[in-house]
């Protein structure tokens, strides 16, 4: 069987390269190369994409091999019927390892046509290396090598402020682009570039806040070998999404212009502000995934459809989500309702494996910015601790003992972090003085969520007692008795 390559397809249309885009993994080749593509189809943006890898396992490789080909499948309801569609996206020109390929790097900064600038570099993605120098090959940060290549580009064009970028960072951060361009002028000052080039990445550019949003699990292992018999080619890059997509731009009404995805029909929408968008999505779609994995994995479950269809886990997602996330929203009750109704369904989709075991990665930090703020805001609301959370937050801890029963799991998380979690739970035995303890040094570390979480009121108590129960009785008995546990708690706000 053959590998896919442009030999295999029969349009072979060569659209300038309008497009750089930082981090090759599955999400932006479901998504915005997607996008691009469609858009393409229809000869509105006529470009095409360049891909940088940043990290060792990048798979840029992969893509040159492949001409930059792969194919999509799109899973799941569309129109109200259950939909599998796949087709080979085309909007890929090439990729660049920036380790050995740091010269042709820079040199698309000659590329007039060049004039958007995506990225997605995970959370851990835009921050500021202190160590990085501008003459370095490749500077080890995003920010870092973005700063670098603005800086040739200023030069190449001397200045000219027609030949600055739009750029969306895709970064699941709150004002990812804000927060972007902050650290591009800190390297800037750091590196003590002139002030006209400060002046340039301030006039010239726009650096768009954007939200994102469609399940992307990746990579089909389960299906592949079923897959490549449909397909009748190999292809190393398959990915599969959802059939659901949104992409938000807070930026001017050019951008629109520019990147016409509105008008090629795809849900995508330029707005002035899109914090509305973002709340409501991070809250309920990311929170209840970040919930629901520490009870579901212990629970023995894989998947995010798994999890939505087994019934006590269903009535916990459920119970927890309505009566604990949405009341902290101020929306109205129907517009979160059906948000919510949407999301279930998108979680049951039945094409798509999402695996709870990758939802898991980065699971403290991912509670801290998706969960814990729900909690603090129902507290203060009112004057009381929502169970659910409380108890999806003591599946953590406890899933951060890496047992599932006799099975070890593979955490993936930052090094400080797992060794805490090492250390505090190799001291500990099944008592309820002892895990006290360790609850109470956990909820007490700022480094984790950002302040002393032993100040919330019977937060610490109330974590020991579920935490104990998942100790002695295990997930399954401990989900069963967390309506007695509630007690006093039980009784819906909403
Ligand atoms: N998969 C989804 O359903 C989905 C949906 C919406 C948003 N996202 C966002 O996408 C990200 C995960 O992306 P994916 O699903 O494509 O996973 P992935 O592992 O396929 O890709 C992650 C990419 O980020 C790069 N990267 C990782 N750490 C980096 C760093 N420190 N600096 C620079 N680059 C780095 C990797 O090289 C890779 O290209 C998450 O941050 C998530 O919030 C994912
Ligand atoms: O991708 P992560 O690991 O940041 O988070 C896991 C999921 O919550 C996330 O990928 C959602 O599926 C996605 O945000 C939907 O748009």
């Amino acid at each position: 069987m053959q590998i896919l390559t442009k030999a295999l397809l029969d349009n072979d249309q060569l659209y300038p390269e309008k497009v750089l885009q930082f981090g090759t993994g599955n999400f932006l080749r479901a998504f915005t190369d997607w996008q691009i593509h469609e858009m393409n189809k229809q000869n509105l943006f006529n470009g095409r994409v360049v891909v940088v890898q940043s990290t060792p396992n990048g798979t840029v490789d992969m893509i040159n091999e492949q001409d930059g080909l792969y194919t999509l499948y799109l899973q799941g309801i569309k129109d109200q019927k259950p939909v599998s569609e796949h087709e080979v996206i085309s909007s890929v020109s090439r990729g660049l390892n920036l380790v050995n390929n740091y010269v042709e790097y820079l040199a698309m900064a000659k590329n007039p046509e060049l004039r958007f600038i995506i990225s997605n570099t995970t959370e851990a993605g835009i921050t500021f290396q202190v160590e990085d120098q501008l003459h370095d090959r490749p500077q080890k940060s995003f920010p870092g090598k973005l700063t670098a290549f603005l800086y040739e580009r200023f030069q190449v064009f001397k200045g000219d402020r027609s030949k600055g970028f739009i750029i969306l960072p895709c970064e699941l951060i709150e004002e990812n682009g804000k927060e972007l361009k902050r650290i591009v002028l800190q390297f800037a000052r750091t590196w003590n570039l002139e002030t006209e080039f400060i002046d340039w990445v301030e006039d010239a550019n726009t650096f768009c806040n954007t939200l994102v949003d469609r399940i992307v699990p990746g990579f089909p292992k389960d299906t592949i070998k079923e897959k490549t018999e449909e397909l009748g080619y190999i292809d190393k890059l398959v990915v599969v999404g959802e059939q659901f997509h949104l992409f938000v731009i807070e930026g001017p009404e050019f951008v629109k212009e520019e990147f016409p995805a509105e008008k090629a029909g795809l849900n995508v929408h330029v707005v002035d502000d899109l914090s509305s968008y973002r709340l409501k999505k991070v809250k309920i779609l990311n929170g209840a995934h970040t919930l629901m994995t520490p009870v579901s994995y212990l629970y023995g479950l894989n998947t995010v459809s798994e999890a939505v269809t087994t019934d006590v886990m269903k009535e916990y997602i459920e119970d927890t989500m309505f009566n604990e996330i949405l009341p902290t929203l101020s929306f109205s009750k129907e517009e979160l309702t059906n948000f919510s109704e949407d999301v279930l369904n998108r979680f049951k989709n039945p094409f798509i494996h999402h695996y709870l075991s990758s939802i898991a990665l980065n699971s403290i930090s991912k509670f801290k910015a998706r969960i814990l703020p729900t909690l603090l805001d129902y507290v203060n609301q009112f004057g009381k601790l929502p169970n659910g959370i409380v108890f999806s937050l003591s599946a953590l801890i406890y899933f951060y003992k890496g047992k599932r029963g006799t099975e070890v799991i593979e955490l993936v998380d930052d090094e400080e972090t797992l060794t805490l979690f090492k250390k505090l739970w190799s001291d500990c035995d099944d008592s309820e003085m002892k895990i006290g303890d360790l609850v109470s040094n956990i909820l007490s570390d700022e480094r984790l969520w950002g302040l002393n979480l032993n100040e919330i009121p019977n937060l610490t108590e109330l974590v020991t007692r579920y935490v104990v129960t998942i100790a002695r009785l295990g997930m399954t008995e401990a989900l069963k008795q967390l309506p007695h546990l509630k007690g006093e708690y039980n009784e819906s706000v909403y």
